[in-house]
């Protein structure tokens, strides 16, 4: 992260619910330090990118993400015998559209132009799989934002500045810039990659809300 924002801060950590060690099933460097600065120990192992596909028109963006989060979970619990896997997905929304990550400048830009001046959403689907128990949990949090108009020159300056790579919307809510900001007490760390409150309430319900999956993956 580019700044050390006040979202980093005083991050909930609860007690795993099993013996079995946390893998977190993303390579977003955000995910990770953000699980780090809440103090959790943890391995990473990213899923394959294969496992982010497959389109369906009809599908919100809540839909799609827990969809994706739990698609990234099952690659990893495939590789792993024992472990608590965590995998997450997050997409932005605005107005009907769902933004992914950018391909390019010119899709980062008219994201940007969509996003500028308008509320929209951030939703972070979270899978948290036990490979030892084959338990399953599925997740989504919703994050609502306010995007200033960009100016014509913010916007290049921020184009120019390559942060909008990798993330979803083609902006980065922790790089500290002021036209963007979460409305009320919504989740900063949902929109970041990984909503922590809400992590920390499934790892300590974890018992009484995942339910065994249908078809074990081994
Ligand atoms: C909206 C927003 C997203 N993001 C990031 C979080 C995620 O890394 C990324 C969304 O892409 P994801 O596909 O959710 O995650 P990823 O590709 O980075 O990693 P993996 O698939 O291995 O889990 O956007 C920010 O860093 N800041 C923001 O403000």
């Amino acid at each position: 992260m580019s700044k050390n924002l006040p979202l980093m801060e005083g991050l909930p950590r609860a007690q795993l619910p099993t013996d079995e060690p946390l893998i977190l099933a993303s390579g977003s460097p955000r995910r990770a330090e953000l699980l780090k600065a809440a103090g959790y120990e943890f391995q990473i192992q990213p899923a394959v990118d294969s496992a982010e596909c497959g389109i369906c028109s009809r599908e919100t963006a809540p839909e799609m993400v827990a969809r994706l989060a739990f698609q990234k979970a099952v690659d990893v619990v495939q590789k792993n015998r024992r472990g608590l896997i965590l995998a997450a997905d997050t997409l932005a929304a605005c107005q009907g559209k769902i933004l992914g990550k950018p391909d390019n400048r010119e899709h980062a830009e008219s994201m940007l132009r969509l996003l500028s001046g308008r509320d929209h959403d951030v939703y972070t689907g979270v899978c948290l799989w036990s490979a030892g128990t084959q338990r399953c949990y599925v997740d989504v949090v919703r994050s609502r934002l306010k995007m200033q108009s960009l100016s014509e020159e913010m916007l290049q300056d921020y184009l120019d500045s390559a942060l909008w790579d990798g993330k979803a919307g083609a902006f980065g809510y922790q790089d500290g810039n002021d036209w963007i900001e979460v409305v009320g007490q919504d989740s900063e760390s949902n929109v970041v990659g990984l909503p922590m409150e809400r992590l920390a309430e499934l790892l300590e319900k974890f018992d009484s809300l995942a339910d065994k999956v249908q078809k074990e993956v081994r």
